[in-house]
């Protein structure tokens, strides 16, 4: 097994987006606890793309929530550029999490009754922000969504719809998006428009992305991936293709079987 980067401590916060030190979630107590991370530490570095991977219950959907902001953890702290999680209050979460974070989710979230373009700027409108017009008007050109912009999402594909979903995440020039599974629900054209767009996001914008994901073509858009078995980091690949991530995949699923 190749040996993982650990988190320099010295590396200035402008390389790092985002930062778990010796993070741990546990869920429920005494004999019924579950310990869905043991200790994890990972940098996520700024302008790169991130994807997370690992067996079923390794604790990638506990990593990604706790990064950004939907939930807090038992023990460690998690940063978001300077910001320490650690003891915001639930408004102060809320701001970081609309001001500063990206998201884009399996099942699309999008608002039904509004449009594509009302959903896009829906973040901007709540915080009572001003969408930069030249940066809004150029992501939509890259994502291909000018004609589309007075439709209702019932009037979308899936794929159209993640593309919204995906305009809505960038419209705020956020520090850091993340993606639970952004390909999920998609067919493998819809997947690769998707995943394209979050590629050329960082090439072309320098926005970081991570993304948590079981399909082993979506990884290889990455720049990295991040291996997680029994909720502790194990592996990592760089520029990963297919194939190699899912050479990596069989030997972790070998190993939770034959723990489990
Ligand atoms: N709310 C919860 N209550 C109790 N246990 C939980 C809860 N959420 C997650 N877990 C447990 O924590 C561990 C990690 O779960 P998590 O959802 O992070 O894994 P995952 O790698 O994202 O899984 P999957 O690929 O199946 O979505 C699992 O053992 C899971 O059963």
């Amino acid at each position: 097994m190749s040996a993982h980067a650990a988190p320099d401590p010295t590396s200035p916060s402008e390389a790092v987006a985002a930062r778990a030190v010796n993070l741990t979630k546990m869920y429920g107590s005494g004999e019924t606890a579950v310990t869905a991370l043991g200790g994890v530490s990972v940098d996520l570095a700024r302008g790169e793309f991130t994807a997370i991977m690992g067996p079923s219950g390794s604790g990638k959907s506990t990593l990604m929530h706790c990064l950004a902001g939907l939930d807090t953890a038992t023990s460690g702290s998690v940063l978001i550029g300077d910001t320490d999680l650690t003891g915001l209050s639930d408004k102060q979460m809320t701001a970081l999490r609309r001001d500063r974070i990206g998201f884009v989710f399996q099942a699309f979230n999008l608002v039904p009754t509004l449009t594509a373009l009302e959903n896009i700027t829906l973040p901007l409108d709540i915080a009572g922000r001003a969408a930069d017009q030249l940066w809004l008007n150029s992501v939509l050109t890259r994502l291909g969504l000018t004609d589309r912009l007075e439709h209702r999402p019932s009037e979308l594909s899936g794929g159209q719809q993640q593309r919204v979903a995906c305009a809505r995440a960038l419209a705020g020039q956020p520090e850091i998006i993340f993606g639970d599974e952004p390909t999920g629900n998609l067919d493998s054209h819809s997947s690769g428009e998707v995943l394209s767009i979050l590629r050329a996001s960082v090439d072309e914008f320098g926005q970081t992305v991570v993304i948590v994901t079981h399909d082993p073509r979506a990884a290889a858009y990455a720049d990295r991936v991040v291996f997680l078995a029994d909720g502790q980091i194990v592996d990592e690949l760089r520029e990963p293709t297919a194939d190699t991530v899912l050479d990596r995949m069989k030997g972790l699923d070998a190993r939770s079987s034959v723990r489990s």
